[in-house]
């Protein structure tokens, strides 16, 4: 008998095996270009997750990255301030150093990641730089027990910002509210539905319509959404489209993609017309009507040079903005957007509210809104419009179009703010008014 051949080991097990601490390498490198991107370059987290996880082969490390990085956002500036308690020179806010020692503290700190994987696989990460230093830093602070706040700080421009114009309860609010992540909020595609929706997923429902379901639920394995009956949206972004009302004459959805404004405006039975300058945008607005089965018209141009064939009876504007609003889910808001920004979002916002007051007929309703905290993109954009259009009066918010404890202002709009619900998983900060066209 032939002695047996040493058998050829395959293919996988003659690749070499990673220590798990350079396995978990690649997804902290992304995180690592992640936070370089929104902080250094101030790019959206979004808008930069492609790029920066480019060559990762598993989605799970592409999620990690994300993650990563998303929780050193919301954590900053209590990651900054451990930081530097633990070093005796301040470290410049773009050394290399610190970026690590943030992906590093924020995986120990607040994700349940054992500091001595948190720490191996961010020292590859220094490349050429202090590896002592980061090293050092990470062990003072794990020795000293270091703990993050339960709520974390906002930086420090942004609760000025946010305390000068709102008080330090909606500073605190904000705080609270980014603490844990948010809820998920439904907005179903037959109103009549809610009670039946709301007891098939174990949900709460504080309007008709919506149903709210815990942080975390995996959207495309959760009944329904395969077959279109609900879509994710905030409850406070389902707002505006609301304020239309239920329909059956023309609406123009200004500023419509992704969509979720133009799926509500359809399935409340208006003749929806959606426009966007974003042919990728209007791509997932295409997806979405597909998959409720609703239909609009879609139009991809520039609202700065496009004009609509005739006046509508409803118009809906949900301008691009700076997003302030929105800080919960993207805590890169908070770190990126400057007054410099707001001032231009505000130019932009209220050319674009002239424009669309001119497609309202007489008689007609024109919906204005912004996903920010701020109030040159609210409260002051609303009083620049009524100075300049005598034809249009504010037509007042209703207490019962709201959820309770969320109220309209006495003037009639509604700025929705953290403090709102905040004990039920609170909403995103939005500004809305109705107006009519009077003339
Ligand atoms: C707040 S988002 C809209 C969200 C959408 N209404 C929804 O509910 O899903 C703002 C939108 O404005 C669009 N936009 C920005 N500038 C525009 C312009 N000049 N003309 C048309 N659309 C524009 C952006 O592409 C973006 O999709």
């Amino acid at each position: 008998m032939k002695p047996a051949r040493p058998q050829r080991p395959n293919r996988a097990s003659r690749r070499p095996r990673l220590a798990p601490e350079q396995a978990g390498l690649p997804a902290r490198r992304a995180a690592l270009r992640l936070l370089d991107a929104v902080l250094r370059r101030g790019l959206a987290l979004e808008a930069a997750l492609d790029q920066a996880a480019a060559g990762l082969d598993k989605r799970e490390d592409r999620a990690l990255a994300h993650a990563i990085a998303a929780e050193a956002l919301r954590r900053l500036a209590d990651l900054d301030a451990a930081i530097d308690s633990a070093t005796r020179q301040r470290l410049p806010d773009d050394a290399k150093a610190r970026f690590v020692l943030r992906i590093a503290l924020v995986q120990a700190l607040a994700m349940n990641i054992a500091p001595h994987a948190a720490i191996a696989t961010a020292l590859p990460l220094v490349d050429g730089g202090p590896r002592r230093l980061v090293h050092g830093v990470f062990g003072t602070l794990m020795r000293g027990e270091a703990r993050l706040p339960e709520a974390p700080q906002l930086p420090p421009a942004v609760a000025d910002r946010w305390r000068g114009q709102w008080g330090d309860h909606v500073v605190d609010a904000a705080q609270r509210a980014i603490s844990a992540p948010p809820p998920i909020d439904l907005t179903l595609a037959r109103a009549e539905e809610t009670e039946d929706w709301e007891k098939r997923l174990h949900g709460e429902s504080l309007l008709p319509g919506h149903v709210r379901l815990p942080a975390g639920t995996p959207v495309p394995a959760t009944e329904g959404f395969a077959e279109g009956a609900w879509w994710v949206q905030d409850i406070a972004a389902s707002l505006p489209a609301r304020l239309g009302g239920g329909g059956s004459g023309h609406a123009l959805d200004l500023c419509a993609a992704p969509g979720g404004k133009t799926l509500q405006l359809a399935a409340s039975g208006w003749d929806v017309t959606a426009v966007d300058i974003s042919e990728s945008r209007l791509a997932r607005l295409r997806e979405n009507l597909e998959r409720t089965g609703l239909g609009a018209q879609i139009v991809a141009a520039d609202l700065l040079e496009w004009e609509p064939d005739a006046a509508a009876d409803l118009v809906l504007l949900d301008a691009p903005c700076s997003a302030t609003g929105i800080f919960r889910r993207h805590p890169d808001v908070l770190h990126r957007v400057r007054p410099a920004i707001i001032a231009e979002a505000a130019q932009l916002q209220a050319k674009l509210f002239d424009r669309a007051a001119r497609w309202v007929r007489p008689g007609g309703l024109l919906v204005y809104a912004t996903c920010s905290m701020e109030r040159e993109e609210g409260e002051d954009q609303l009083a620049g419009f009524l100075d300049r259009h005598g034809d249009f009066a504010v037509d007042p918010v209703l207490p019962d179009e709201l959820p309770d404890g969320v109220y309209a202002a006495p003037g009639g709009w509604l700025r929705t703010l953290p403090d709102m619900l905040a004990d039920e998983g609170g909403l995103d900060g939005f500004f809305m008014v109705r107006l009519m066209r009077t003339a």
